[in-house]
Formats: structure tokens, C-alpha cells, sequence
């Protein structure tokens, strides 16, 4: 930590500068109330597609990036004044707890988080010590620095699911079928909880060093969910992903999102988060109707961004259509911007929902 900065540990105390907007249509979606127009934010909305991104980013290693608390707040801010989004996602990523806590993980470009040990032992599970806020002091500070940019526009934190994260630690990198952690779950099953409940802890962890420093809600990232079957997820992923998620119940909305999970929606939805993500495959009508009473988010995909306007803009009045049959509805794309998308395009979906969503 940098000496001429107070952090989170050397006073107790804790920053708390985002202000709460009453008026935010997205904490008004997320609680279920009638917001003034849709809001819209897309995961993923910082980096990738952003040149003013390439070009803060240069030279600096992703994990450092995340540890850079001016560099955190200028990157959170990039895709909320470019196209003015209902919502800002904290830049960090999900395996920044997990090197936080010491856990040998590099996030190669191109390729994604890489671990030089995979973990696949009982042995192994004493390597994921619990999460300090000593820890990662970055990201209050980060955190205090966009209180004061932000504005009106929310900020949500958010961190991997504990199947997510194990996955790359039991893999050791990216991977398709994710067999080795189904292999380690069903031949080893308590090496399997301990290990997922050591992250629901780390995970819980995080998202509450996030809230008590400012952001407004979180979304849970269980990207690869979707891997498993219903009565695999029921057994091995829901109870600790309940528990992450339980470490800020009460204090803000909650957002779970998965990508191919149409089969789980129900399930997902039983760890309590108050919106549930939906992905591309499923329209959110058929969501509404599975998951009565839920607020939603999503699903436009990613892919349109690469459209021509026409099927975009089309598609754009579809997913609003949609989501009309739902309680609430959150405006974002299936999955997270692809590398290449125009952020002209981009623009071009949130003047579109908010110019017809208007009330
Ligand atoms: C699975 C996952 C990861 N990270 C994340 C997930 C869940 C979301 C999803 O399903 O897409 C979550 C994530 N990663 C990042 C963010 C914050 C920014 C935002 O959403 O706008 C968020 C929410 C930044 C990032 N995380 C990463 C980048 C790219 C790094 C770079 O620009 O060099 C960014 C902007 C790296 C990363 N980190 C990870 C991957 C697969 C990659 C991509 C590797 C690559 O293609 O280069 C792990």
C-alpha cells in the first residue's frame, strides 16, 4: 500500500464515499419498483472494445492494473462516460482475491487466468487461507476514488463464483469440459466442499470489502455453471454459492449470472440473489415464467454488437419486448462484450433503450 494514503486497516474504519442515488433507474429495477426507463450497463463494458482503454492499459499487467487504484478508477469510468450506462462494474477481475491471498495465478492475454500449481490434493485446500481486507487494500481505495467521480451512476461489485474460480484452480487455466473438477468432485468429495467452501468464503469476503467501501450491488459471476447438470449443480455448487452470496444479504441487490445455464435457472435463483442473469440462449419471457416474481437482466448476444444497425437495433426491441413479462428488467447482453465490438454499436443499444423506454 502506498504511504501516503490511509487504508482500510490502519484506522478500522472504512470508506463509504458513493453517494446513494434515489433516483438511479437501476437501483430502482434491482429492487423491483418502477424505475423512469430501462436501465442498460454491459458486462464487460470496461476494456476490450475501448481504445482509451488499449492505451491506459499499456505496459501494465492485468493483475497490476487491478491494483492500481487510479488506474481502477479511470478504466471504471471510461465505458460510464463514453456511453452513458445506468451502471459502472468495479474493473477488477476474479482472480484477484485469489492472489490476494497468495495463490501463484498470472492472467495471460489472450488465454485468461493461469495457475502454476493446480490444486487437486487434500493438501492443496490449506493453500486457500481466508480473505483479509488487509489484504487488498486497492480496492477501498479504488473505490473511494470513484465516490467521487461517479456521480448519480451506481457502482457494482462482483467476484467468481466458487465452481468458477475452482475451476481454474483445479484446471489450472481455461478449460472446455472442465473434467478434471468433475473428476475431483465425484472421487473426492470432501477435498471438493472444502475447497468450494474455502472460495465461498473468500468470495463473500471480497464482495463485502466491495460494499463496505461504496458499491451499491454486486453481481456473482458463476461463468461456467453451466458445465454441470441440475443435480450436479444442486450438490456441488448452489450450497456454496449460496453462501458467498449470504456474506451481503440485506446490505444490497444481488445479481447471479451464469452462461448456459437455461437448465439452472431455477436453481440459481434458490441462493437468494434478488435479480438473476440470464444468458442469450433463453428469451426472457420464457425466464419470466420459470422464475415468477425475479428481476432479470440480460440478454442480448454479443455477437449482434458485431451486426450491421439494422438486426441490432431489432433485437435490441426484442430483448425489451421480452422482458416486459418480467417484474423487472435490467437491460445487458447475454455474456460480456466481445473483443472487436464497436463501441459505436454499443452506444447505439443504450440510446436505444433509453430513448424508448422512456416513461
Ligand atoms: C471468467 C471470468 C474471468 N474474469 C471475469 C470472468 C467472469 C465474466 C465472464 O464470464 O466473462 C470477470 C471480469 N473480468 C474483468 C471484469 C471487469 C470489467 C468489466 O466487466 O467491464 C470482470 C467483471 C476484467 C478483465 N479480465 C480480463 C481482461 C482482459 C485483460 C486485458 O485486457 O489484458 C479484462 C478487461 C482477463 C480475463 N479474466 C478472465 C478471463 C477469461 C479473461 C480473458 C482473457 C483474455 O481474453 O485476454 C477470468
Amino acid at each position: 500500500m502506498r504511504a501516503d494514503r490511509p487504508g482500510p486497516c490502519e484506522d478500522g474504519s472504512v470508506v463509504n464515499a458513493v453517494p446513494s442515488p434515489s433516483a438511479s433507474p437501476f437501483l430502482a429495477a434491482c429492487r423491483g419498483e418502477e424505475p423512469g426507463r430501462t436501465p442498460v450497463w454491459f458486462m464487460r463494458q470496461a476494456g476490450r472494445s475501448l481504445p482509451e482503454y488499449k492505451e491506459a492499459r499499456a505496459g501494465t499487467s492485468m493483475l497490476e492494473a487491478c491494483r492500481t487504484p487510479e488506474l481502477v478508477c479511470e478504466i471504471t469510468m471510461q465505458p460510464v462516460r463514453r456511453y452513458g450506462v445506468d451502471a459502472a462494474i468495479f474493473f477488477s477481475d476474479i482472480v484477484v482475491p485469489l492472489a490476494a491471498i497468495g495463490v501463484d495465478i498470472e492472467i495471460v492475454p489472450g488465454v485468461g487466468p493461469v495457475v502454476a500449481e493446480p490444486f487437486r490434493t487434500e493438501a492443496d485446500v490449506k493453500r486457500l487461507r481466508n480473505l483479509d481486507p488487509c489484504d487488498v487494500p486497492y480496492i477501498t481505495e479504488a473505490i473511494g476514488l470513484l465516490g467521487k467521480e461517479l456521480g448519480g451512476t451506481p457502482l457494482i461489485g462482483f467476484a467468481g463464483a466458487p465452481f468458477t474460480l475452482a475451476s481454474y484452480l483445479i484446471e489450472g487455466g481455461p478449460s472446455r469440459d472442465h473434467a478434471q473438477t468433475k473428476a475431483l468432485m465425484r472421487s473426492q468429495p470432501r477435498v471438493w466442499h472444502a475447497i468450494a467452501s474455502r472460495l465461498a468464503a473468500i468470495c463473500g469476503e471480497f464482495l463485502r470489502v466491495q460494499v463496505e467501501a461504496g458499491a451499491q450491488a454486486v453481481q456473482l459471476f458463476d461463468s461456467w455453471a453451466g458445465a454441470l447438470s441440475e443435480a450436479d449443480y444442486r450438490a456441488f455448487a448452489l450450497p456454496h454459492s449460496t453462501a458467498a452470496l449470504a456474506g451481503v444479504a440485506q446490505s444490497v441487490p444481488r445479481i447471479h449470472f451464469g452462461v448456459g445455464t437455461g437448465h439452472l435457472l431455477e436453481a440459481m435463483s434458490e441462493t437468494g440473489a434478488e435479480i438473476s442473469g440470464v444468458d442469450f440462449r433463453i428469451p426472457l419471457d420464457e425466464a419470466a415464467r420459470r422464475l415468477p416474481g425475479k428481476v432479470l437482466q440480460g440478454n442480448l448476444d454479443p455477437a449482434l454488437i458485431l451486426a450491421d444497425e439494422a438486426p441490432l437495433l431489432a433485437e435490441t426491441d426484442a430483448v425489451l419486448a421480452a422482458g416486459r413479462a418480467a417484474k423487472g428488467h435490467i437491460f445487458n447482453l447475454g455474456h460480456g462484450v466481445l473483443p472487436g465490438s464497436d463501441p459505436g454499436k454499443l452506444k447505439l443499444v443504450v440510446d436505444r433503450v433509453h430513448e424508448t423506454t422512456a416513461r
